[in-house]
């Protein structure tokens, strides 16, 4: 940290010295590289009124005083000497980018995640609204102290009263070109103006014309069934409390869960209030935002597509207070809506709603912050609830709504497993068994319509020798490459290497390989040979890259033109199609034997969402699930669409080790591209936590460090030690304590991630 600049304002002044300064405005601003602040700046006199707290500036730093950006967090009076402090240069915000409140909330996941809150600010805060994408800055023209004054107008020159005119006429702003043809004049006699204080000139952005679509009119509300009704009441009284409180509406899959989230929006929105709904990204649907846009006309959709001009236009709309409906992923729990009234958060157990990268943030507990910072009401609806929400459900922190039926009373759909231990064993049949397409043909036959679920991408995972065994890998990550038939390549699917398959074995030059580990590609071709003339469509991230392709597949299906559609996770939640009469799980198991405590979890939630796929219109549906593990609790759970039973079973489990939602898990990572190196690196990390946590006497179990199941990521060697305390305080505090004596080696990094979502 810098050391010429005083990092605190001045307290412990000695009073005989106290005389000596006045009084000056401070601003305390942080930075998003080291050092990351806060550290405080004088505000100069003609920056008094532009610099507040959420705006960025450029202040000097260091020696060299380099030029950086910063953000500012607070500006109050503070005694200094006239030269201790140095000055902010610039202002570069007209408004500020965040409201008060999303200030308090970037501090409190400052503090909760360790991170720099100059990174929380970028992490909130748009790259298209820090750039002002789309914007101009504008030197905008208005009648100045002297103008109010008719003897001193009078004493002007013509040309110059001419200007005053014109000026004072147009009430607002105007650009020095549009003054000067409104006075037909040169720059001339409005710089003379300006320099003699008859005309002020500010620095404005104005945003670029930008055209949405034209709003619709609304759809009406359904009527309630009585569960929905109930589960709205509890949200409407929460919204009548005017107080924080948290409702996890624990609903089957169709039962009708949006229509609540819209009736509660629908009030908010009645008197005045705003409502954010978050959603994983890869539900961002037509389906969803079309029910959100038919029913509300006015509704703003934050998605990746986005382009920066978009992203600052729907920002700056929003900051307005004109958006009353937000929906967006993760980061849209950022929105800087004016007057919030409830958030929503749909799919709540969904992992994508944690940041992999610093801050690594989770928007769920970011929403339950930011209700409490607005004291009003949070939903998270699923019908796998995390197991986070469902314990704080039974302890009563949370209100528990139940949606126990589907919509109309549909049964939910019977599921059957197919043991593959037995069917696999005659050769050569593919990643489809008998059961399984035998089902497929019957539903074809009767019209319906069928979802394939395998969740892996590519032909094949493994790319193997026949002869020697020799299984090609990652150089970077000593992880098997997975084929990709699309231009025959090898990738690796945890970082971007890629290189063509290999003909022949790399190791004993075998002419040959074998392509094992099934993925989605392969998964068509044989879905493609088996069922002839129908239409099926692949869907995962390799068919999805281009922006549009995920609303056209989905269109076509829905308009019965794809009879098939196979793919990864992406479609196994959130689609409303009545029409999909039969799913079928290709292999239940590529989560579940994943060395990682939510594995079983992970496994429960797929299953029994992509079950939920069918069945939801008048025909009843049926789910086959193909599995070597057909006794798994998890997989028999699912089958039973039993969330209750999963749930408090693998509660129990997980008390055992102590494993969350028991207790607070955070896990440091170590790594470095030298083996030795980072592992003693990791070791002495643990020393001093170890120390720490004696000195200050913190019950913390401390386990590691290890190497975790993925040993080697990008040509980085990987160690973990993993944290386990009962409260969240002083697992905080130890890290926070031990922080400033980590010093890593050169090339060395290390990386905190508190509740942590898996330890891979
Ligand atoms: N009260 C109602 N009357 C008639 N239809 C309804 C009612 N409520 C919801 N629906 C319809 O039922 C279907 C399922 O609702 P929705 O998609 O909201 O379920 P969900 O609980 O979100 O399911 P999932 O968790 O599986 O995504 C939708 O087509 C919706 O329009
Ligand atoms: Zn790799």
């Amino acid at each position: 940290m810098n050391s010429q600049q005083p990092e605190l304002f001045a307290t412990n002044i000695p009073p005989w010295e106290l005389d000596a300064l006045s009084e000056c405005r401070a601003a305390k601003i942080v930075f998003a590289e080291a050092p990351y602040g806060p550290l405080d700046y004088r505000v100069p006199d003609e920056l008094l009124e532009e610099v507040r707290p959420g705006v960025r500036v450029k202040v000097p730093l260091g020696r060299g005083n380099r030029v950086m950006l910063g953000y500012c967090i607070a500006v109050s009076m503070v005694k200094q000497a006239p030269d201790a402090l140095k000055s902010v240069l610039e202002v570069l915000d007209v408004e500020p980018l965040c409201t008060p409140r999303l200030l308090e909330l970037f501090q409190w996941m400052s503090r909760y995640y360790i991170a720099p809150l100059g990174q929380v600010f970028e992490a909130a805060i748009p790259a298209g609204v820090r750039a002002a994408a789309g914007s101009r800055q504008r030197v905008m023209l208005y009648p100045g102290e002297l103008a109010a004054d008719p003897q001193r107008i009078a004493q002007l020159s013509d040309k110059q009263q001419a200007v005053m005119g014109q000026l004072i006429l147009t009430a607002g702003g105007v650009t020095i070109d549009q003054l000067q043809k409104l006075a037909n004049c040169s720059t001339g006699p409005i710089n003379a103006l300006r320099e003699s204080g008859f005309i002020d000139a500010r620095q404005e952005r104005i945003l670029n014309e930008f055209t949405t679509t034209p709003d619709l009119p609304p759809a009406p509300p359904l009527a309630l069934s009585a569960d929905q009704r109930q589960a709205l009441n509890h949200v409407l009284e929460a919204l009548d409390s005017a107080k924080q409180q948290t409702i996890l509406l624990h609903g089957v899959t169709g039962s009708g869960k949006t229509e609540v989230y819209m009736q509660a929006i629908h009030e908010v929105i009645s008197y005045g209030r705003q409502a954010i709904v978050l959603v994983p990204e890869i539900s961002l649907t037509p389906q969803t935002r079309q029910r959100f846009l038919a029913r509300f006309g006015n509704v703003t959709v934050l998605h990746s597509h986005m382009s920066p001009v978009e992203r600052h236009h729907q920002w700056r709309k929003i900051s307005a207070g004109a958006s009353p409906v937000v929906i967006g992923p993760r980061s849209a729990i950022f929105a800087p809506l004016p007057r919030l009234g409830l958030i929503v958060l749909d799919e709540e157990h969904e992992s994508s709603f944690k940041q992999d990268t610093q801050p690594r943030y989770h928007a769920r507990d970011v929403a339950l912050h930011r209700s409490f910072l607005e004291q009003i009401p949070l939903v998270l609806g699923s019908a796998t609830p995390s197991l986070e929400s469902w314990k704080r459900a039974k302890e009563g922190s949370y209100r528990l709504a139940s949606l126990p039926r589907r919509v109309h009373n549909r049964p939910l759909p019977q599921v059957t497993t197919i043991d593959l231990r037995t069917e696999k064993q005659e050769p050569n049949r593919g990643a489809i068994t008998r059961p399984l397409n035998q089902a497929i043909q019957e539903t074809l036959r009767d019209d319906g319509q069928v979802i394939l679920l395998l969740n892996r991408r590519g032909f094949a995972t493994n790319i193997q020798c026949p002869q020697c065994g020799h299984v090609v890998t990652c150089p970077d990550c000593d992880l098997p490459l997975t084929h990709h038939r699309d231009g025959s390549k090898a990738c690796c699917h945890y970082c971007d290497f890629q290189i063509p398959t290999p003909p022949g074995c790399p190791k004993c030059n075998f002419q040959g390989v074998r392509f094992t580990g099934l993925g989605t590609q392969r998964l068509e071709i044989e879905v493609a040979q088996r069922y002839p003339g129908t239409r099926i469509a692949r869907m995962d991230s390799d068919t999805m890259r281009k922006p549009g392709s995920h609303e056209r597949t989905l269109t076509d299906f829905r308009d019965g033109k794809i009879r098939i559609l196979l793919g990864t996770q992406m479609i196994a939640k959130g689609l409303d199609f009545p029409n999909v009469l039969l799913v079928g799980v290709i292999n239940a198991d590529t989560a579940l034997h994943f060395p990682d405590f939510r594995a079983s979890e992970k496994t429960f939630q797929i299953v029994t969402q992509v079950a939920g796929r069918t069945g939801r219109g008048e025909k009843a549906g049926h789910v086959l699930v193909q599995t070597y593990s057909p006794d798994h609790p998890a997989i028999v759970a699912a089958a039973k669409h039993d969330f209750i039973s999963f749930a408090n079973t693998e509660l129990q489990q997980r008390a055992q080790f102590g494993y969350p939602p028991h207790g607070h898990l955070a896990r440091v990572i170590m790594r470095g591209p030298d083996l030795t190196e980072t592992e003693g690196f990791a070791e002495s990390v643990v020393r001093k936590l170890t120390a720490t946590r004696e000195l200050q006497g913190i019950d913390c179990r401390i386990l590691g460090p290890a190497p975790p199941p993925l040993s080697r990521l990008r040509g980085n060697y990987r160690f973990h030690a993993l944290l386990q305390t009962t409260e969240a305080e002083p697992l905080n505090r130890l890290l926070v304590k031990t922080i400033p004596d980590i010093k890593p080696p050169k090339d060395i990094q290390y990386v905190i991630d508190i509740d942590p979502l898996d330890t891979l």
